[in-house]
């Protein structure tokens, strides 16, 4: 498996760094794109990097996360590359990556516990795109 990059803004740090020691223990690589506190900032500086080596083929997949998940999946979604999917619970996560092959995981930090982000990632990375008849559907979403 590739590193899994992982990025958020001040309100996503500290769950940030506890799905990093997640992936630790799970021998899991990582590449952190930052931020590296809990310092006020702007999550598109973390998720540009994050978004522009998921599309030279640096990492994958990605996970950002802010306060609410809109803002850094807005940011994430901008690149024609990323299928950023908001997950606050593992069906959600689940069908992500089952219908959309979703290729960064979202989780809005002030809506989710630490253990709850724990399985959204978990059925994250354990499911498969379907394929399919959902195939069709994502090559469609690139605006041409
Ligand atoms: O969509 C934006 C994110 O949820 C940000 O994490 C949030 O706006 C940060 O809010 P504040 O600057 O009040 O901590």
């Amino acid at each position: 498996m590739k590193k899994i990059g992982i990025c958020s803004d001040h309100a996503g740090y500290e769950l940030k760094e506890y799905l990093k020691q997640v992936m630790d223990e799970k021998g899991i690589s990582w590449q952190d794109f930052g931020t590296n506190s809990a310092e006020s900032t702007d999550y598109p500086d973390y998720a540009h990097p994050m978004a522009n080596a998921i599309e030279a083929g640096e990492v994958y997949p990605g996970i950002g996360i802010c306060g609410s998940g809109n803002g850094i999946a807005m940011t994430l979604n901008k690149h024609q590359g990323v299928r950023a999917a908001i997950s606050w619970e593992p069906e959600l996560a689940r069908l992500g990556r089952a219908h959309n092959d979703a290729n960064v995981l979202v989780l809005p930090a002030r809506f989710i516990s630490n253990e709850e982000a724990k399985k959204v990632l978990e059925a994250f990375l354990s499911t498969p795109f379907d394929g399919g008849r959902h195939e069709k559907r994502i090559c469609k979403i690139p605006v041409r």
